[in-house]
């Protein structure tokens, strides 16, 4: 079907090909794929264009933001669809991410009392300086044996026993048989997407992914059968934020217990059957981990490239640590770890860092939804979109836009995300900087509208604070693997894996 905007057709997308369209093109691996929609995008400027794949709903390239505005407002017409959660299902089952109505309104609930501000408090106090002091620890040995580590894989350790802890009460780690399973079922459901003919591609090499997603779904029952057997032992139901928040005399370990297993609880309190259980907390889990994980590698492996940004991310986090506590915020007290003073708050620069990094490195570097609608609908630039079209944006590519970034957008700039409100006489910034706020529809790496990330804070939590304590503790050096410091690619993934790791040689600083 041809689409149409003011009664014309729509520009088709580059290299589309007479009969197969696109097909053969989104075949290809995920680097050329970004390379082509960020082609498109320069191209558009900001057009809508068509792309087509034989046997598949017509479909466009979204790249103006006031068309992603729209396709936000409106998540009751742009949802997964049938087009997505065919694909996703053996993986994401009745999870938030493949869910609508009831099922995910419960969910979402849930998330959001288990993302409360009580509750991240008690992650930047307590759970994060923990597992990262742990992670900490171990590039001081492999620093004292002259080694060698993969800063992805401690990242992964990092929020997988975050997340572990304070969502399920389980003690999690990335070497377990789920991790593996996870990564690979991740990478044959991307694969999806790519090939219209994956049921029969699936028919021939779909034994290893069925075995993965096997393994994942029996980690999903194992956490749920740890959880009853917690409520069993202790009487317990949804942990109670305040009972956290109002008791200053709690030692950090049992705050830290008070919350822990909130959101798997909250799932139990509100869902009768364990498997959608199941599924809600495996979905939780990987949205949660991996796609902060990932964010802290690209954030190195810029930073390698750009050490003045990782000296004044030092600077930064040292004058905070040499500074007096902050009593008000409760950051001095006696159970406090110094770890628990790096913030988004107290650490513009770092967050500016973090976000210039999800900019160029976006975890869920491609989003796809379909119109959910028996009735054709205009979006505001004018194209008529007939039901059930498909409708895909790139984070990847938008977010090196130029018309959206000005002509550095491939450059990595951490400062394009403050402001200073005030200068002197001579011009010289003084006071601190505030972060430039950005529309989802122009930076849409946390999408947009009522289905936008429940987890953001808690991203730019971990981020300020993993990413400080690592810079002022160690100097790291990229492992020349012949890749060095050049540039990196990902593996085929629902997320943004990078390839190979990030393996790094680690020395301590004084
Ligand atoms: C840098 C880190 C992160 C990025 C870039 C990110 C990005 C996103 C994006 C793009 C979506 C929409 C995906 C879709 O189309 O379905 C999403 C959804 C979601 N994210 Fe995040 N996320 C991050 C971290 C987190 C964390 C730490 C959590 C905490 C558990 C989390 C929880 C969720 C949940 C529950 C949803 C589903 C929301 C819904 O469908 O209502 N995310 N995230």
């Amino acid at each position: 079907k041809q689409i149409r905007r003011h009664g014309k057709r729509l520009r088709k997308a580059p290299d589309t090909l007479p009969l197969v369209g696109n097909g053969i093109l989104f075949m290809q691996e995920r680097q050329k794929l970004f390379a082509w929609f960020t082609k498109c995008e320069r191209l558009a400027d900001y057009e809508t264009l068509q792309v087509s794949v034989p046997t598949l709903p017509p479909g466009i390239v979204v790249h103006d933001p006031l068309n992603l505005d729209f396709i936000f407002r409106n998540e009751s017409l742009f949802s997964k669809g049938s087009f997505v959660k065919s694909r996703a299902w053996d993986l994401f089952g009745h999870g938030i991410i493949n869910a609508d109505g009831e099922a995910w309104r419960l969910q979402r609930k849930a998330g959001a009392a288990f993302l409360s501000t009580a509750n991240l408090r008690v992650l930047t106090d307590v759970a994060l300086p923990r597992f990262l002091g742990e992670e900490l620890d171990r590039l001081k040995r492999v620093a004292d044996a002259g080694g060698t580590v993969d800063l992805q894989e401690v990242f992964h350790e990092i929020t997988t026993r975050l997340m572990g802890k304070m969502a399920y009460n389980m003690d999690m780690h990335t070497d377990d048989a789920f991790t593996t399973a996870f990564d690979h079922a991740s990478g044959a459901t991307a694969l999806r997407f790519q090939n219209p003919l994956w049921p029969l591609t699936e028919l021939i090499t779909g034994r290893r992914f069925r075995r993965s997603v096997a393994t994942v779904k029996s980690f999903g029952q194992k956490i749920v059968a740890s959880a009853v057997a917690d409520r069993h032992s202790s009487q317990r139901s949804t942990p109670d934020p305040k009972a956290v928040s109002d008791n200053t005399a709690d030692t950090n370990a049992e705050k830290l217990d008070q919350i822990s297993g909130t959101l798997i609880h909250s799932f139990l309190d509100t869902i009768p059957d364990h498997q959608v259980v199941a599924d809600a907390a495996l979905n939780y889990l990987s949205a949660g981990r991996d796609t902060t994980a990932q964010a802290l590698t690209w954030t190195f492996h810029l930073l390698f490239r750009s050490p003045q940004a990782l000296s004044q991310i030092r600077s930064e986090a040292l004058a905070v640590l040499n500074s007096a506590p902050d009593a008000k915020n409760n950051r001095g007290n006696s159970n406090s770890n110094p770890l628990a003073r790096l913030t988004p708050q107290s650490l513009p620069y770092t967050l500016a860092t973090l976000y210039e990094s999800l900019r160029l490195y976006p975890p869920i570097p491609l989003e796809i939804k379909q119109l959910v609608s028996s009735r054709p609908v205009t979006l505001p630039d004018g194209t008529v979109l007939p039901p059930d079209s498909v409708v895909v944006w790139c984070p990847w590519a938008l977010g090196r836009s130029r018309r959206t970034w000005g002509p550095d957008a491939d450059s990595f700039r951490p400062e394009r995300w403050l402001v200073f409100s005030d200068s002197d006489s001579t011009g010289k910034k003084k006071g601190p900087p505030t972060m430039v706020q950005r529309p989802a529809s122009e930076f849409p790496v946390f999408n947009g509208g009522p289905r936008s990330c429940l987890g953001k804070k808690m991203a730019e939590v971990i981020g300020c604070q993993v990413i400080a304590a690592v810079a002022v503790g160690f100097d790291l050096e990229p492992v020349d693997d012949g890749k060095g410091r050049g540039e990196r690619r990902s593996k085929i993934s629902l997320t943004l894996p990078m390839e190979g790791g990030l393996p790094v040689t680690v020395r301590r600083r004084t």
